[in-house]
């Protein structure tokens, strides 16, 4: 069967190749583990909460409707940072194909944490789409606004934690020449080099990335993955380093900012407003490609 639901979680398995799969947790509609042919993709803590008591740390957190903590708008800075949707417990809508494994999940002010709708009193629908190819996972969003008379003000993230070798002999490429945001330093300047590479603690909001450019990680000159994008033109580059991840009570082994590097498509340096009635979609696809620095003209 490619398809297993259990009350907890949803694993498609490639029907071509059951070495690859995908588990899907309904809480948060979480992806927390991709395999092609046998090989995890994504980076999990060991100390990663599944039961629904907290936002998973690893996998596909999905970021909505607020990147961060906001402290301007009156409903959105009720909300906790990274806003409610990685929260709460989606409803699993069933499979849409057979090939590749395609299913739903949805999430709706009535099934959303009640504790987080009633700080921020919406009307939307989310349908997340996650569909598994032998060579590829992709993960599309569809936002709707249900209001008849409200516009709907949001951010939309794929806080993606890729799985990696060693940090710092991992390089990310053709982000060159982009226009960043610094959230450590508190300050934006363009990126003028080639490849990003990591010694320290990141965290860095990439803003307007072309959306033909495919963002590549690079382990000691070899590809490991490829990032591509649809509808999403920043990308937050996040990596906790040594005291960060010591802060963290979920994240563990303490070693683990080694294992990790969070490349994040998003729609966050400002808002997406729909009118009410409209939608609004959006994806990313993750691949192996060959090397391609698209950043060096
Ligand atoms: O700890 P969390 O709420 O999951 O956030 C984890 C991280 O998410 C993003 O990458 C932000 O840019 C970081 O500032 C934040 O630390």
């Amino acid at each position: 069967m490619p398809i297993k639901e259990t009350d907890r979680e949803v694993i498609l398995t490639h029907p071509t190749n059951d070495t690859t799969s995908v588990t899907i947790l309904k809480y948060g509609a979480t992806v927390y583990s991709w395999k092609l042919k046998s090989e995890e993709q994504l980076w999990l803590s060991t100390a990663a909460k599944l039961d629904g008591t907290k936002p998973v740390r690893g996998g596909i957190p999905l970021v909505f409707p607020v990147f961060g903590k906001n402290s301007t708008d009156e409903y959105l800075s009720k909300l906790p940072q990274h806003g409610l949707a990685r929260n709460s417990t989606w409803e699993f809508l069933g499979q849409t194909k057979e090939n590749p494994p395609t299913v739903q999940f949805g999430l709706k002010p009535e099934i959303a944490n009640p504790e987080l709708t009633k700080l921020w009193p919406m009307d939307f629908l989310l349908i997340l789409t996650v569909e598994l190819g032998d060579d590829h996972l992709k993960t599309a969003i569809e936002v709707e606004n249900t209001s008849n008379s409200k516009e709907l003000k949001f951010n939309w993230l794929f806080h993606t934690y890729f799985r990696i070798e060693d940090i710092e002999g991992t390089m990310v490429s053709n982000l060159a020449g982009m226009k960043l945001y610094d959230q450590l330093l508190k300050e934006s300047y363009v990126d003028k080099h080639p490849v990003v590479t990591f010694n320290q603690e990141t965290d860095v909001i990439y803003q307007n990335v072309n959306p033909e450019r495919a963002i590549q990680i690079v382990d000691k000159g070899v590809q490991i993955h490829t990032l591509k994008r649809y509808n999403l033109p920043d990308t937050v580059v996040w990596n906790p380093w040594v005291e960060k991840s010591q802060g963290m009570a979920d994240f563990e082994p303490k070693t683990g900012y080694q294992q990790m590097i969070c490349i994040e498509p998003g729609h966050v340096h400002d808002f997406i407003t729909l009118a009410p009635g409209k939608k609004w979609n959006a994806y990313q696809l993750l691949c192996k490609e060959e090397l391609n620095y698209q950043a060096i003209q």
